[in-house]
């Protein structure tokens, strides 16, 4: 049976609307639903003068695959008007809606994974709306206390141990229980969506030179060595602690399967240095397949021919893969 997609295409006023425009042109080995309002794609379809017709999805599979220039839609209406490059309030809470109607689709097995496109996390807290980001708000919905944000491109996976909190919340955040419970939750579906044998495992210190022996933390030898060893007994390979600024070269990345940073801007400037616009963002530890773009709401980009969709058509194709993989 072919996959069935949900595809959010996030904010309205920002490049998402495009990016499930621009992927409706193309044939996918999936069917894709967007969860959106229909009077925006078709707007944006306009502007960037591309085909578009839009098949209501009913909530059954389609009987046969959406041709280049179709795109399977349900409906959620805008409370207004949306402008290309002008974010607005009042539709903070549209883009919730839209995320919700995903993930419950996906919890209730209606569909096989969720695609996101890029919702800006300022205008849906100033609707109202509590919200770090997708990774926390699909691990509340299914209820998960412990999610892997995991980005990855040609030759890198990243996955962090802390996401979308102030750096200065990231020590106290760094506990045992929660850096094992990471690495288990990588571990585990490294083997099982991505069909890795045994992951090779390389984990980052914290601090400036992993600790320099004490002198400079001690996070790395009170929390993330002992973690480390008690997993290496467990049988995973997985090493460390690295420090950061030298673990990301050839020498140890040739052989890794991914690298365990400890916050958002450790690990992810690295990976998008390497692959921004080749890279896809990756939730594991959900009880479904959630893929995402690399990149965020670009407003200055919104509604022009010139955006690169490449990151959003990884997301696609990985969701797709990793949704086969895991009925092997
Ligand atoms: N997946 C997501 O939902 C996601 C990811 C990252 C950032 N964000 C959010 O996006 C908002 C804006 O963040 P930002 O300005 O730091 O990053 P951004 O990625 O939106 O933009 C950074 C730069 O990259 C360019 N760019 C980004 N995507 C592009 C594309 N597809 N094609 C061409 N150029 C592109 C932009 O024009 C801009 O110059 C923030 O609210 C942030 O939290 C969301
Ligand atoms: N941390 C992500 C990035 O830098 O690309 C981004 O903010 C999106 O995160 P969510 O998937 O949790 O929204």
């Amino acid at each position: 049976m072919r996959p069935l997609l949900a595809f959010t295409p996030g904010e309205p006023a920002g490049v998402g609307p495009d990016l499930a425009v621009m992927m409706a042109q193309q044939h996918w080995q999936a069917d894709i639903v967007a969860i959106a309002d229909a009077g925006l794609l078709k707007q944006r379809a306009t502007e960037l003068n591309l085909p578009l017709e839009l098949i209501p999805y009913e909530g059954a599979r389609p009987q046969s695959p959406m041709q280049p220039g179709q795109l399977l839609i349900k409906h959620v209406p805008l409370a207004e008007t949306a402008i290309a490059g002008a974010l607005n309030v009042a539709n903070g809470q549209y883009v919730v809606e839209t995320l919700s109607i995903a993930s419950d689709g996906n919890l209730s097995g209606e569909f096989d994974a969720i695609v996101t496109g890029p919702v800006h996390k300022g205008i849906i807290n100033e609707a109202g709306v509590a919200f770090s980001g997708h990774t926390e708000f699909f691990a509340n919905k299914a209820d998960c206390s412990d999610v892997v944000m995991m980005l990855a491109t040609e030759g890198l996976r990243v996955a962090l141990v802390t996401t979308h909190i102030p750096l200065a919340y990231v020590s106290k955040a760094i506990t045992p229980e929660r850096l094992e419970k990471i690495i288990t939750i990588l571990d585990a579906d490294l083997r099982q969506k991505f069909g890795e044998e045994q992951p090779n495992i390389l984990v980052c210190g914290l601090n400036p030179h992993a600790g320099e022996g004490g002198h400079l933390g001690h996070e790395e030898e009170t929390i993330i060595a002992p973690v480390i060893r008690s997993l290496q007994t467990r049988g995973m390979t997985v090493s460390g602690p690295y420090p950061a600024d030298t673990v990301f070269q050839p020498k140890y990345l040739e052989s890794a399967s991914a690298v365990v940073a400890m916050y958002h801007d450790q690990g992810l400037p690295v990976l998008k240095y390497k692959g921004f616009g080749k890279a896809v963002n990756i939730t594991l530890g959900l009880p479904y397949i959630r893929t995402s773009v690399d990149h965020g709401t670009a407003l200055d980009m919104a509604g022009s021919p010139a955006i690169n969709s490449g990151s959003c058509q990884l997301a696609i194709k990985t969701a797709i893969d990793m949704v086969n993989n895991s009925k092997l």
